[in-house]
């Protein structure tokens, strides 16, 4: 197949100047603790502006994405480091093992290069299968050309299922021309012994010493070299080595199939915290301690029906009390909002969590606990015992205000007010699976609230209320007028009861989903008589 490569002589770098990181192209790069510092200018907001660490990855594509480059974004990711990539060879790969390789020419490595790290402020470059001569001689070059402040280099030649990946050939240029640039490379055992000539395989630590300090003399200026394979050891040990002194990473072994990408995945997560401005004995301990954590969540994933199943990244990132699957929020859910009040629970000398099991047993769709007063622990204890409740009849429950309740009670999601903490730094806590609502009385906010993705928006109070003092009423018209403009479902609040329910909803307004109540249902002998009855006027209006 003819490769076509285009170069677009209008790509932005070639009106830029490489400036920053001059002159950091020196053996002494990565010292005891280095530290990003970011330029702090403000935008017109008023929000500081941060340089974000960034991993340039220059490695393969593994179609099957345990390994290569998407391994490599998932682990800077997991660090929460950003992480650009360079393609070096795509290659068809599944739990099985690899089916081909296709490797991209030497010039299109050298313009994804070019582009990369003339423009973006790269930290550390990362290395993955360098699969030519021509491929490992353009990173070198490019890497004078532009310097970062460490490259690590995870010397990949043969995959775990015993597949090649990089030719053999390649072999003496990576030891002459990329290892003295190196700061840190990180071999497996085969790997380690086929850099200093498969004249010996390596099984005990001791060996793994020796070539620790065979690698260093040849260049690299730290060496880890990987034991995860080692025979007979009940612990992973991989043994670093800065030249000096050696010292050894335990963790325990775990057995699973699910290791595939392990060495990117250590590799970048070392590239990520060195990016951050960690010394390298850190950033290498950091990275083993987050591996053994990744091969733990990942040990029961099944995917694929091969011997080498993937690592599960961003584990971190799920809710696992909450199922792996997220419930998605249905604004038809919005029907009938009960909001509960312990005062009035008080005084009817109930339970937060008989309340809700009343309101959900009469017909209410959701649930938000608002609580003023209650002390944090105990409102916890509730909100939890509240939790495995709406659990177990499939109703969302969110918390008022208290986004450290929500969080630690795993709840669906919180409701929040227009002097509560901003709805962005509500959804950066949550994470995008949380159901964020917001309240608003004018069209203006809920605009604001749309914008900054809120999910539902509460609109009121219609009526006046006894449960919020000062609290403005904007009557039937009101809620009309932010319906009416609103992107987001509504759900009208304040004093809404059995005998004017019907006259909000007749507004007709397809944004208008439902109504929220408290007195109606809780300050009420039986919470599930009025619960069901206001949920048939609902059904029926
Ligand atoms: N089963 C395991 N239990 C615990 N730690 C492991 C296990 N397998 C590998 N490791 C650790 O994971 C890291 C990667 O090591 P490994 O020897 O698997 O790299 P690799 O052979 O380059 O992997 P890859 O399959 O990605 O090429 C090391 O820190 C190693 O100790
Ligand atoms: C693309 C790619 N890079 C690296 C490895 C090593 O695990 C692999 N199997 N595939
Ligand atoms: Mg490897």
């Amino acid at each position: 197949m003819a490769d076509t490569i285009f170069q677009l002589r209008s790509l932005p770098f070639f009106s830029t100047h490489h400036h920053h990181y001059a002159c950091r192209h020196s053996r002494s790069r990565i010292m005891a603790s280095s530290s990003t510092s970011p330029s702090l200018k403000m935008t017109h907001d008023g929000c500081p502006k941060n340089k974000i660490p960034h991993v340039l990855s220059v490695a393969g594509s593994d179609s099957g994405a345990g390994a290569g480059i998407q391994a490599d974004m998932k682990a800077c990711g997991a660090a929460g480091v950003y992480c650009s990539t360079v393609l070096t060879a795509v290659t068809a790969q599944n739990t099985v093992g690899v089916q081909g390789v296709h490797l991209v020419p030497e010039e299109f490595v050298a313009l994804q290069l070019i582009s990369v790290l003339s423009d973006m402020n790269v930290d550390v470059v990362k290395t993955g299968i360098l699969p030519s001569i021509g491929t490992i001689r353009v990173l070198c070059e490019k890497l004078k050309e532009f310097p970062v402040r460490a490259l690590v280099v995870d010397p990949v030649m043969v995959s775990t299922s015993g597949d090649l990946l990089a030719s053999p050939a390649t072999m003496s240029t990576y030891l002459e021309e990329l290892l003295p640039m190196t700061d840190i490379v990180t071999p497996n055992l085969k790997e380690a012994s086929a850099m200093l000539g498969d004249v010996k395989e390596l099984q005990t630590l001791d060996d793994m010493r020796s070539a620790a300090k065979a690698i260093h003399s040849m260049g690299s200026r730290y060496v880890l070299i990987k034991g995860g394979h080692l025979k007979d050891s009940a612990d992973a040990v991989d043994l670093f080595f800065d030249g000096e002194r050696f010292h050894e990473l335990h963790g325990p072994y775990i057995d699973s199939q699910n290791t595939h990408g392990t060495g990117c995945t250590l590799a970048s997560y070392i590239a990520a915290e060195l990016a951050k401005g960690c010394s390298m004995l850190q950033a290498v301990q950091e990275a083993k301690n987050f591996i053994g954590k990744v091969i733990v969540h990942s040990k029961y994933m099944v995917i694929g029906s091969g011997q080498q199943g993937p690592l599960d990244h961003l584990f971190h990132l799920k809710n696992h009390s909450s199922g792996m699957i997220k419930k998605r929020f249905n604004s038809d859910n919005l029907l009938l909002y009960a909001v509960t009040d312990s005062v009035m629970n008080k005084k009817w000398g109930r339970s937060i969590v008989d309340a809700v099991k009343s309101a959900i047993e009469g017909g209410a769709t959701i649930i938000q606990l608002r609580e003023k007063e209650a002390e944090t622990r105990y409102f916890l204890e509730m909100a939890i015992a509240c939790m495995e409740i709406c659990r177990s009849r499939d109703i969302m429950l969110l918390i008022n205000d208290r986004i450290d309740i929500a969080l630690a009670c795993d709840a669906h999601g919180v409701h929040i007010g227009q002097f509560d903490m901003p709805v962005m730094k509500v959804r950066n806590l949550l994470g995008p699976s949380k159901v964020i609502g917001v309240s608003c009385k004018t069209p203006e906010q809920a605009h604001q609230a749309w914008m900054d993705g809120a999910d539902y928006i509460g609109c009121g109070g219609v009526f006046s209320t006894t449960t919020k003092e000062n609290n403005r009423t904007i009557g039937l018209e009101g809620l009309k007028t932010v319906c009416s403009t609103s992107k987001l479902p509504v759900v009208a609040i304040g004093g809404i009861n059995g005998s004017n329910a019907r006259s909000v909803m007749e507004i007709n307004d397809p944004n208008l989903k439902g109504v929220a109540v408290v007195s109606a249902l809780f300050d009420r002998e039986s919470i599930l008589e009025e619960t069901h009855h206001l949920k048939s006027l609902l059904l029926h209006s």
